[in-house]
């Protein structure tokens, strides 16, 4: 039987064919696709990039056997608001988009390419739609499992890695014991750089590890070469770093979209901490910050994430990457006015 043009059967494939032709797009609406996809948005985005990247010929992987592997991780999401496989999708979508821009275009090998997609695709995968804190405090058994540490992050990848030992989802089978090696230890590092308790870290070292990039990069335009405009880094451990920086990147960039996307993402996250926080009230838990839905003021909360977190991450990449990431601080900025807009707007309409 032929496998349909994006990896899953839907009637709506002509519409679906029109969306993933802005899969190179900052822009991509990821909600239409999960529409038109009957709900397959990350299934049909993953195997849309990996056909778009030649993937499945360089590393001779079976299609069928990358439907099953993609077909299985996302029923694997659960159907909660926020951290459900449209998330993954987007951040999948959102860093394929990051390893577009020229500068990268020598950068990556096919290998880490193909172990940052995964990395994304997984990344969140089994998210029971609750914190690391909240799992910490309620004596979950996964707290119990990891020690406490990066407990969500640590699950999403066991979970992932295991289902991969399924013998019809092991599309990596014709990889080398080398790359194999080389792809789970890249995607463990990506995906346990996704927990915000690294964020501090990533923040205090991405400053000096970006000048001495431009360092380098500015000598090779000093030779003319063609691609004068890419960073090319020969340790694996630096590219790696990069890719570190770029899933946490894609992790946060929900501020970075067309403010119809966003606002979407914001009513998502705030379901689901409102729901974290009726939980820890009837369990007579303190509630966590931003999760008691009596007391939210959701407008406070973004601009307070994009001034703290969102918008000096992205200045430092764009720095990086200049021009290339425009956008994404321009929308970061409309974005944050128009929530100061709400609050201006709420105050002046108690005063009538
Ligand atoms: C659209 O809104 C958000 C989108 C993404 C995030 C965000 C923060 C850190 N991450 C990275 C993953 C992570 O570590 N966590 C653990 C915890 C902070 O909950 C996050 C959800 C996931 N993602 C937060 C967002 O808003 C919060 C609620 C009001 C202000 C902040
Ligand atoms: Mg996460
Ligand atoms: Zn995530």
């Amino acid at each position: 039987d032929t496998i349909p043009r994006f990896g899953t059967e839907t009637p709506h494939e002509a519409k679906l064919a029109e969306l993933m032709d802005n899969i190179d797009a900052w822009g991509l609406n990821i909600f239409d696709v999960h529409n038109y996809s009957q709900s397959h948005s990350l299934t049909s985005v993953m195997y849309t990039i990996f056909k778009k990247r030649n993937l499945i010929e360089t590393f001779r992987i079976s299609p069928q056997k990358l439907i099953n592997y993609l077909v299985t991780l996302e029923s694997h999401y659960l159907d909660v608001p926020y951290h459900c496989s449209i998330h993954a999708a987007d951040v999948t979508q959102a860093i394929h988009v990051l390893l577009l821009i020229p500068s990268f275009e020598n950068t990556f090998t096919d290998l880490e390419i193909l172990a940052a997609l995964f990395a994304a695709a997984i990344h969140d995968v089994d998210h029971p739609g609750v914190t690391n804190q909240y799992l910490i405090n309620s004596d979950n058994e996964l707290a119990l499992m990891y020690n406490d540490t990066s407990v969500l992050e640590n699950h999403s990848l066991a979970v992932a890695f295991k289902l991969l030992q399924n013998e019809d989802c092991d599309f990596i089978e014709n990889l080398s014991d080398e790359q194999r090696k080389i792809l789970r230890q890249i995607s463990i590092d990506m995906v346990l750089a996704t927990d915000m308790s690294k964020h501090g870290a990533i923040m205090q070292t991405i400053q000096s590890f970006h000048q001495s990039l431009k360092a380098k990069q500015c000598k090779d335009s000093n030779s003319n070469s063609s691609t004068n405009d890419s960073l090319v880094l020969t340790e694996q451990k630096e590219r790696v770093q990069l890719l570190r920086e770029m899933l946490h990147c894609a992790d946060l960039s929900n501020p970075t979209k067309h403010l119809s996307i966003y606002t979407q993402w914001v009513d998502r996250i705030m379901d689901e901490f409102h729901y974290q926080g009726d939980r820890e009230r009837s369990a007579g838990m303190p509630i966590s910050p931003m999760c008691n839905r009596r007391t939210a003021d959701i407008e406070m909360a973004q601009i307070g994430f994009i001034q703290a977190i969102v918008e000096p991450l992205w200045q430092m990449w764009a720095q990086l990457v200049y021009p290339h990431c425009q956008q994404m601080l321009d929308n970061i900025d409309s974005n944050r006015q128009w929530y100061e807009y709400q609050i201006s707007n709420r105050s002046s309409r108690n005063n009538t």
